[in-house]
């Protein structure tokens, strides 16, 4: 069993990055800039934006965080959204999600200008994904593929079963497990709750990744001998014992499937740090792009 070490992986990343951010000043370009905007204060979003900022200071971008209240409208989101599109010092930006109820999300995303939306969830942006043409890819699944990418586990001809089809972790992993590019050329089974024989499926699956967000939801009586786990789900489940109060729960039950795989992803350290890598790499390529 070979762990797929996020943390580290990602820490291999940023090094680069930061490479690169060298080379650009050197040669009197700009530095990269990223915006996040964070409506509430939810606190897994509050944590995941702070390590989103803490990762801009280590690879030498600027960052922006626009903290707004719970209660901000529709309508002021949008325009701290048009805001930043016209403002051309900010190479991307990312809008925090969740975002509270009364607010629609579909419009706030289809409001980020494809040229800044580093998350990679604009229609345009998912477009030409689709279409396999260079594009913003959203970080979850980018952090996945380079992961895989990395650690030279073959993809090609394999059976992936995701589980989960949401817009930014399984929708997309399953369309890019499925096009000819590196940690591409599977054969890809999407699966969600409406799905009736789900163990019969990850059963036959060379490639699990799990992206449903229930806590230990995978056993090791699901899946078979030299598997390969993707643990994308992150659950906070409260734990007295611990000085936060709480403890981090994949998707997958790491006792009973770890001894049966080939290559395994922890949570922590593993897909999380990724996608913050990736982000940092989407907003790089966002301010190379325009000089
Ligand atoms: N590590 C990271 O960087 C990231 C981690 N996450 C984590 O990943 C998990 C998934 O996130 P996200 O994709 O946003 O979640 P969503 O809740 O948006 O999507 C969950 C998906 O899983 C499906 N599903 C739910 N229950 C079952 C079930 N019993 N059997 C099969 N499929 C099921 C749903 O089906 P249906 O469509 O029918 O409702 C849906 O497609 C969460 O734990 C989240 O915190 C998310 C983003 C990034
Ligand atoms: N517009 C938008 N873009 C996102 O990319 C986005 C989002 N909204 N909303 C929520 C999800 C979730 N997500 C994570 C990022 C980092 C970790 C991460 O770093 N996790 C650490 C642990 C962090 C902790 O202590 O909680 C780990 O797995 O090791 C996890 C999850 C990005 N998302």
């Amino acid at each position: 069993m070979i762990l797929l070490d996020g943390k580290k992986t990602s820490a291999d990343l940023k090094v680069e990055i930061a490479e690169s951010v060298k080379e650009l000043k050197a040669k009197g370009k700009k530095t990269p800039h990223l915006a996040a905007i964070l409506v509430g204060t939810d606190g897994a979003s509050m944590t995941y934006v702070n390590a989103k900022v803490k990762a801009c200071e280590l690879v030498g971008f600027n960052s922006t965080l626009i903290d707004l209240p719970e209660e901000t409208s529709e309508e002021t989101l949008l325009q701290e959204i048009e805001k930043l599109n016209n403002n051309n010092d900010i190479d991307g930006f990312i809008v925090q999600l969740p975002l509270p109820k009364h607010i629609d999300e579909q419009k706030v995303l289809m409001a980020v200008h494809p040229d800044k939306d580093v998350d990679g969830f604009h229609p345009t942006n998912v477009g030409r994904m689709t279409l396999d043409l260079p594009t913003f890819l959203p970080a979850t699944p980018f952090g996945i593929l380079e992961l895989l990418e990395r650690y030279k586990v073959e993809t090609s001809g394999q059976h992936v079963v995701v589980i989960g089809r949401s817009h930014i972790v399984g929708r997309p992993m399953s369309i890019l497990m499925s096009q000819k590019r590196p940690a591409g050329d599977a054969t890809v089974t999407v699966a969600h709750s409406r799905t009736k024989n789900l163990k019969e499926l990850t059963l036959q699956a060379d490639i699990v990744v799990a992206a449903l967000g229930i806590p230990e939801f995978l056993t090791g009586d699901m899946v078979k001998d030299g598997v390969t786990i993707i643990d994308v789900g992150i659950t906070r489940i409260d734990d007295s014992s611990k000085k936060s109060g709480y403890r981090l729960a994949g998707d997958v039950h790491f006792e009973s499937v770890a001894p049966k795989s080939s290559f395994i992803t922890p949570v922590p350290g593993g897909v999380g740090p990724m996608t913050i890598a990736m982000l940092m790499k989407n907003t790089l390529l966002a301010c190379e792009r325009k000089s």
